[in-house]
């Protein structure tokens, strides 16, 4: 049977890759993705901005929404402190099953916690079922229309605190409108756009940097 697209990436992370080696998982996925075939990992260009705003926030707990094969999650969880944890969501069970094995490949996997379900499902229990005060960061990269309504659950949920760092990718392409309109507008939020291009293309795209004023 034919495999699809994650499989061959996981594919090439376990022939090229070096078993325990962060960085050397990240390579070779950009690699696969400029030489083979583009996927929607946040990239190389956009992942030296993920970086940055990661070791200058230095959380403790970080959520990402949308985990895909794990190319964020690996990047992120390789910068986190000893004690820090990444609580990642996956809606879709055929990548978070590619992602967990890229996640143990590249050794953060006592850094992380992949749960299968939709945002809206799993935001609501992160408290009771996770043991989740707040989070001190949150990576968006999940279906762009659910970035707004995810935001405000996580507001009334009581999940952000002052200083919360949310840092959204793909706000021009796809585009997340209303999600933009929302942070740039709001007294609740001090927002700075991080100019960059869509992974492995030269098409315009970005993060958005929001700080949760409390
Ligand atoms: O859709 C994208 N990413 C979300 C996938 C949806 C996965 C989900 C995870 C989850 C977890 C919990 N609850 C609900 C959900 S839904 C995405 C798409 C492009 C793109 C850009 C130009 C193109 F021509 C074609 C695709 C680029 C990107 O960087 C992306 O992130
Ligand atoms: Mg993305």
């Amino acid at each position: 049977t034919q495999s699809t697209r994650p499989q061959r990436l996981l594919g090439a992370v376990q022939k090229k890759a070096t078993r325990g080696n962060p960085r050397s998982v990240i390579q070779t996925i950009d690699q696969f993705c400029r030489q083979r075939e583009w996927a929607m990992n946040v990239g190389d260009e956009k992942g030296c901005i993920l970086d940055s705003v990661v070791t200058e926030t230095n959380p403790t707990t970080v959520l990402e929404l949308g985990t895909y094969c794990g190319y964020s999650t690996v990047r992120i969880a390789s910068l986190l402190p000893p004690q820090a944890r990444l609580i990642t969501l996956e809606f879709n069970p055929d990548f978070a099953r590619i992602a967990r094995q890229v996640i143990t490949w590249a050794g953060v996997q006592d850094k992380v916690e992949l749960v299968e379900g939709a945002s809206g499902d799993l935001i609501p229990k992160m408290k009771a079922q996770f043991g989740v005060n707040t989070f001190d960061l949150v990576f968006l990269d999940h279906w762009k229309d659910r970035y707004l309504p995810d935001t405000k659950l996580m507001e009334e949920c009581g999940l952000l605190k002052k200083g919360s760092i949310l840092l959204a990718d793909n706000v021009i392409c796809p585009g997340t409108p209303d999600y933009l309109e929302y942070v740039r507008n709001s007294p609740r939020y001090q927002s700075q756009y991080f100019k960059s291009h869509l992974e492995y293309t030269k098409v315009e795209d970005g993060l958005e940097k929001s700080v949760f004023l409390g």
